[in-house]
């Protein structure tokens, strides 16, 4: 009979939040020996000697070969692979405190799911301006991944992007298990963006639902919002068939119709009357899609996509919209019918999203060469 010789992974996952320590149960239930680093030290205590996280995991054993420590150069020590998971908005200061810590040859590995507020930029973007990393270091995971199902380990999957594929691959090696499978890919622009985007058409399907209308309202808004998603991510240099993959399509589906979804329930909050404020002091947790909708729409504007049920989010949550308004058939200020793909032209070669791309490239050129964003 043949023994493994090699030794466990060693990894680290930053931030013992629902999504953190759930991630930290894959990567340990895979057989990695995986460090938590939580900020509070009763919060670390409780998951290493306990082996529960009962704030945002109750009921969940998590497994013996997970620790934790509130200690970061302790929890960063011979880590192969650290994975972060705090809320977006904190993230920079976070790599402050992380960079002096980090080890030469670690891969880095965003678990989040929003866009820095007053950049605009993706994580992956602000992991490599903070550490200074070479992007082939970063990879980003992604997915119809609502953490409480993965805890009781009812089967899902994931994709790992990275631009390097063999980075994408040597994390998805280590981040699967009998619950958990993971794909990969090398575009890191439409994974991020497929995240984000879903959250935000997530508060606009919470928003109907709070108001009392159904399936129809909720389908098409769905529906609009993958053009939306598809629309923005593919003019940010994403490929259009990641958003209708696990990251975009998946995400979207499992986030606007569970109710364990936060940004799904701070929308049916603003649906049922309450006022942004309102909303955001009884979230015990991260709603991403409250923070990102206005840097997304300022992007969307900056490319002339076209984001009109995001904008009625932006509305509602600003208060200048009545949640009942919201309907996924404002989509242009034209009398005249639309064709259903956004800025569709039924005359173009191919039609969709290509041909808006290849007009949206050519107009910024005549525009004074703004262009899409690389990664
Ligand atoms: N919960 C889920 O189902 C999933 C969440 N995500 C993403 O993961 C990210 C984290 O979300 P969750 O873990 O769900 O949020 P959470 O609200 O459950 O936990 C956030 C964690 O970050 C910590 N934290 C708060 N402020 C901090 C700061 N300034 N510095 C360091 N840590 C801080 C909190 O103490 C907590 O441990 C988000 O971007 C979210 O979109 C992605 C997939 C699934
Ligand atoms: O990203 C998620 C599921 O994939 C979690 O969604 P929420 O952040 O809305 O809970």
């Amino acid at each position: 009979m043949s023994r493994r010789l090699t030794s466990p992974a060693r990894v680290t996952v930053l931030g013992t939040g629902s999504w953190g320590t759930t991630f930290g149960k894959i990567l340990a239930d895979g057989g990695a020996d995986v460090t938590m680093w939580a900020r509070r030290p009763e919060l670390a205590r409780e998951i290493a000697k306990q082996h529960r996280n009962s704030d945002y995991l109750p009921g969940v054993q998590l497994p013996p070969n997970l620790t934790a420590t509130s200690n970061l150069a302790e929890a960063l020590r011979g880590a192969q692979q650290v994975f972060i998971a705090v809320p977006s908005q904190t993230l920079r200061d976070n790599l402050v405190a992380i960079r002096p810590f980090l080890e030469p040859e670690t891969i880095v590995v965003s678990l989040m799911k929003g866009v820095e507020k007053r950049s605009g930029l993706r994580m992956s973007e602000v992991i490599r301006q903070g550490l200074e990393i070479d992007p082939t270091r970063i990879a980003v995971a992604s997915g119809p991944n609502l953490a409480l199902e993965i805890a009781r380990e009812q089967p899902t999957a994931a994709v790992i992007s990275s631009v390097s594929l063999e980075t994408a691959q040597a994390v998805a090696l280590l981040a699967r298990n009998r619950y958990f499978r993971t794909f990969v890919n090398t575009d890191v622009i439409g994974t991020e963006f497929g995240g984000v985007l879903k959250n935000l058409i997530a508060v606009a399907i919470g928003i109907v639902d709070g108001v009392g209308y159904g399936e129809n309202t909720k389908a098409s808004i769905i529906t609009r919002g993958l053009v939306e998603m598809t629309d923005f991510a593919v003019a940010q240099g994403a490929q259009a068939e990641t958003l209708s993959g696990l990251a975009g399509l998946g995400d979207l589906i499992a986030t606007c119709q569970s109710p364990l979804s936060r940004n799904n329930t701070a929308g049916r909050l603003l649906g049922q009357g309450y006022s942004f404020s309102a909303v955001v002091k009884q979230m015990q947790q991260t709603a991403e899609g409250l923070a990102s909708v206005a840097p997304v729409l300022e992007l969307a504007r900056s490319i002339g996509v076209e984001m009109p049920i995001v904008e009625q989010v932006k509305q509602v949550l600003d208060g200048t919209l009545d949640p009942k308004d919201i309907a996924p058939h404002l989509t242009t200020d034209s009398d005249e019918p639309q064709g259903e793909r956004i800025n569709d032209d039924a005359e173009a070669p191919g039609g969709g999203v290509v041909w808006r791309s290849i007009k949206r490239a050519f107009d910024q050129l005549r525009d004074g060469g703004r262009s899409p964003r690389g990664d």
